[in-house]
């Protein structure tokens, strides 16, 4: 039996040819006769040729009749018609061998990225050589660009353009070239001439399209089909060099679809298996290199499984096989939490179930399509995405989520998975008094968008009923606005419906995620995120589903909308935005210091610490981002802007994605410290070393300081005094547990303490102090470190901490400046002058000396008698402040509870390292008091 299953009927416009001559043909060529004869009476067959077109178990057939009956002026079909038969009737004896059961078989997909050229056909047969730990099948697409330049094909023959030829040519040549690099020897031989073989048939086909001037749908799928043959052929060939009990599957001998609706098919699973069956028996193998994307209809034409198909492929296979898991390897690390190229901290998510995976890829995630999903999801088959590229990383395994999953009310993240967008849409109102309580309006409404065709997205209705609002695509949206005015054109001409009003540049923002609707605080996290960012929201619809809330934005909006909600599910609530201002020595040896941790901080405890912008004296450095710190000096050369101070304050805490906004000011400017109460009042948080705050007008500090308690803003200033010194927080840990202080005595100055430590057998004062400035101990202009206003700063600090209310004018400071020096005009001149006084300074050196003392400069908060002072003092040299080095800080704190032996607090205290570590520590402090983990 023969059924000619493939007589294009469109095709030979109902071209008659006398079944006699049609048969002998066919007859002639494959000793098989037609079955049925009514075909074609009215025709007279001139010339018949047949030739197989593709070999297989089933063998389908070429048949070129030229029809002498057409009329002479007919251009097209010409004389030249085709047909394809499949031979479905040489039943060989079938031994029952079904895929074994019992056995584990797992399912693998390579797209056309993965058997893009021959070293990614190679590495493919790899892993799958690699891994002989249970059974395979495996689909492949055709080689990357394949399946296009079939169309192509296609589309150059019905257009009679001539090129189609060189395109075919083109097809051969890739085909061979990569079997030239990946087989050899038979195996080499015996693809190429299949590949001629098939080649010469497609030319045949071709031409006869050309001449035709018309492919049909079968014709067409026939043709693009050829790209997964010859993978598949290549591969499977690859894979038996190495040895492995491996078969090659024209998938149209087993997977059997139905045409369902505009452009799907269903697959036939009763019959798909029997097929499967049956070419098991024959071809019993440990794996299998099937073709993806094509298929067969029942009457064995060929067709395609249309978008998508690999994937499709992958997915019925993995449902005839029950397999265990299907993978899909693509050239991406799975299913990301957003589109990456709109939200640059998209994620890749480890877990998606069926239905999450269904909502995203609706919504344009560039995940499975829904129906590719279908199958596997009937026996709870797993499907993987990974990555061939990126062999080390896990993928996304879509799956029925575990019960486990939705315990952790806290992770939001296990409620909503992932974000995806729809741009190009209008809402479209339809709203009157008119509407309420009348049933079959919405199927008035919607049966008129139905006659125009448009698809409707996005429907919601108010509980009062006098709206109707619902998404459609932009270029719908015309039609379907005429449509519903003539629809309803009474009711809105008597006034029951007041408009028919059309939103146009929308956008849909859908939130995916299982059980999300129906959990609280979600939908409330999602619309707080839109809200923050100042987006308004158009419309909402929340389907019973509970996968899904979508909200209809303004198209200008969308992307800042997908990333505000992003951030507030995805982003770690310790994510920072930093501006760093004052990249000098301290600042920058912070921005290495930040360089070298944020990975290790980022994965060990959830910070995410971002420098959105670098700000200078003349230029600054702003990134969307976060700048990347390993070249951040080269940026700043390279794109730095003019520095304003402004702009910096509104991009650095302008984001509205990222949560927390800090600003580090390692200047040692007044100014910029005269900006913190207003940066606090924004909600900016504060950290710095710059003493000029806590110690300028007394006001000015007390205002700070109230709005710091009265507020959730934090102010962190610990590297004022001691640098990286725990000194003001032991301060306020001894104060906030109940403790009293009663005095706090110390060296304060690491450039004093160096001087001091280090001035002595015979060495010039000067010398030291510019030892101490290289050493970068020193203030940005040394004199106030020499004038003890920087240690009278911190005096001040540590006083008003401790509850004094004093002025710096209150604090009386012994200068080391000398009279004459200090009214130079700079640092540098300062420090050129400097050796004309060295004299001074050894005479007072050499009498504390042969006192048997040393020479510390020292501060003092007298806290009982509320003063403080800060002078140059002699000190036995067993006493603990004569036993310092290098630039090492002493603070004695004397308490109530600490009276009779001070608790003292010792150590370097300046330097770049030291300090940034201090302003670093309080960062993390910020962030702990955020709620990163301890
Ligand atoms: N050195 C130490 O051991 C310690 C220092 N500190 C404090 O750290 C701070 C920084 O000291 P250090 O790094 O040594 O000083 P530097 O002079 O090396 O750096 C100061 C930086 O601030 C920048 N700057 C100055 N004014 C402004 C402004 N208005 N806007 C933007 N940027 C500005 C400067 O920019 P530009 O270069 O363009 O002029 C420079 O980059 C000081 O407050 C100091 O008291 C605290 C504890 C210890
Ligand atoms: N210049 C200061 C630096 C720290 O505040 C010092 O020497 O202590
Ligand atoms: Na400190």
């Amino acid at each position: 039996m023969i059924p000619v299953l493939a007589m294009e009927n469109d095709f030979v416009k109902g071209l008659q040819p006398p079944m006699a001559s049609f048969s002998a043909a066919v007859t002639n060529f494959s000793g098989i006769s037609p079955s049925r004869t009514s075909l074609y009476p009215r025709h007279k067959l001139f010339q018949a040729q047949c030739r197989p077109f593709f070999l297989s178990r089933s063998s389908h057939f070429l048949l070129l009749m030229k029809d002498l009956t057409l009329p002479r002026r007919r251009k097209t079909p010409d004389t030249t018609i085709c047909a394809s038969f499949t031979d479905v009737t040489s039943n060989v004896a079938l031994e029952e061998k079904l895929p074994p059961k019992g056995e584990t078989w797992s399912v693998h997909k390579f797209g056309g990225t993965c058997v893009g050229t021959s070293q990614r056909i190679k590495n493919v047969a790899e892993i799958i050589v690699k891994d002989d730990s249970e059974r395979k099948l495996v689909v492949v697409s055709a080689m990357s660009k394949v399946t296009d330049m079939m169309y192509a094909l296609i589309h150059k023959a019905q257009s009679r353009d001539e090129s189609y030829i060189s395109s075919l040519d083109a097809v051969l040549e890739k085909h061979s070239a990569t079997a030239h690099d990946i087989l050899e020897g038979d195996n080499l031989a015996s693809f190429l001439s299949k590949l001629q073989n098939d080649i010469s048939n497609l030319k045949a086909m071709l031409r006869a399209i050309y001449i035709a001037g018309h492919a049909t749908e079968s014709f067409t799928d026939f043709v693009v089909g050829h790209g997964e043959l010859w993978s598949a052929q290549m591969l499977s060939l690859v894979i038996r060099k190495n040895g492995i009990d491996c078969k090659w599957m024209d998938t149209r001998d087993v997977i059997i679809v139905n045409p369902s609706g505009s452009n799907q098919v269903d697959p036939d699973y009763l019959e798909s298996e029997q097929r499967l069956e049956k070419w098991y028996s024959l071809n019993p193998c440990k794996v299998i290199i099937a073709t993806g994307f094509i298929a067969s209809t029942p009457q064995n034409i060929p067709t395609t499984l249309k978008r998508d198909g690999s994937d499709f492929s992958a997915a019925i296979m993995g449902a005839l096989f029950r397999a265990r898991q299907v993978t899909i390897w693509t050239d991406v690390d799975g299913v990301y939490s957003a589109d990456p190229r709109k939200v640059s901290e998209a994620v890749i998510l480890k877990t998606l179930s069926y239905q999450e995976a269904w909502e995203m890829s609706y919504f344009g995630a560039n995940v499975l399509h829904p129906r590719t999903i279908i199958p596997v999801m009937r026996y709870g088959i797993p499907i993987m995405i990974r990555n061939i590229f990126n062999l080390s990383a896990p993928g996304t395994k879509i799956c029925h989520p575990s019960v486990n999953d939705h315990e952790d009310i806290q992770n939001l993240q296990n409620y909503v998975k992932g974000f995806a967008t729809i741009d190009n849409l209008a809402l479209v109102n339809v709203e009157g008094t008119g509407m309420a309580g009348v049933p079959g309006t919405a199927s008035a409404i919607f049966g008129a968008v139905k006659d125009v065709g448009a698809n409707v997205i996005m429907i919601s209705q108010a509980s009062s009923e006098h709206s109707v609002c619902f998404a459609v695509p932009e270029k719908e949206v015309k039609a379907v606005a005429e449509a519903l005015q003539s629809r309803f054109r009474q009711a809105l001409d008597n006034g029951r419906l007041s408009q028919v009003a059309i939103i146009p540049n929308c956008s849909i923002l859908a939130a995916v995620g299982q059980k999300m609707a129906s959990t609280p605080g979600v939908s409330a996290s999602l619309f707080n995120a839109l809200a923050k960012a100042n987006i308004n929201v158009r419309a909402i619809a929340q389907g019973c589903s509970e996968y899904n809330i979508t909200v209809v934005v303004k198209r200008e909006d969308c992307i800042k909308a997908l990333r505000a909600v992003h951030s507030r599910f995805y982003l770690s609530r310790t994510t920072i935005s930093m501006g760093i201002i004052g990249p000098g020595l301290i600042g920058s040896t912070l921005l290495d210091q930040l360089r070298d941790q944020a990975s290790t901080l980022k994965e060990e405890f959830n910070i995410d610490l971002r420098v959105m912008g670098i700000l200078g004296s003349k230029s600054m450095l702003l990134s969307d981002a976060g700048i990347d710190l390993a070249i951040w000096r080269e940026l700043r050369e390279e794109r730095g802007e003019a520095a304003d101070l402004e702009k910096f304050v509104q991009h650095v805490h302008g984001n509205h994605f990222i949560p927390n906004t800090a600003l580090v000011d390692c200047t040692a400017d007044s100014v910029i410290a005269g900006y913190y109460y207003e940066w606090l009042r924004k909600g900016i948080h504060v950290v710095t070393p710059n003493k000029k705050a806590n110690s300028g007008p007394l006001e000015q500090y007390l205002r700070l300081r109230a709005l710091q308690r009265q507020s959730y803003t934090h102010y962190f200033y610990e590297a004022t005094v001691g640098a990286g010194l725990p000194i003001v927080s032991t301060l306020r840990g001894l104060l906030e547990t109940g403790d009293r202080i009663l005095q706090i005595e110390g060296i304060f100055s690491g450039t004093l303490s160096y001087i001091f430590n280090n001035f002595k057998d015979g060495r010039a004062f000067s010398e030291v102090v510019a030892e101490a400035k290289e050493a970068g101990y020193t203030e940005p202009d040394p004199r106030d470190d020499l004038s003890g206003t920087d240690v009278a700063r911190k005096v001040i600090i540590l006083a008003r901490e401790s509850g004094l209310k004093l002025e710096l004018s209150n604090i009386p400071v012994e200068s080391l400046v000398p009279e004459p020096l200090q009214v130079c005009a700079s640092a540098q001149e300062f420090m050129q002058d400097l050796p004309k006084f060295d004299q001074d300074f050894t005479k007072k050196q050499e009498d504390a000396e042969n006192a048997g003392e040393v020479l510390r400069y020292v501060g003092v908060v007298d806290v009982i008698n509320r003063k403080g002072v800060v002078e140059l003092r002699r000190y036995k040299k067993d006493h603990p402040f004569a036993q310092l080095s290098g630039s090492d800080n002493i603070i004695a704190f004397t308490t109530r509870r600490y009276k009779d032996q001070p608790m003292i607090v010792r150590g370097p205290g300046a330097g770049a390292q030291v300090t940034a570590g201090g302003i670093f520590s309080d960062i993390l402090r910020l962030a702990s008091y955020l709620g990163a983990p301890s």
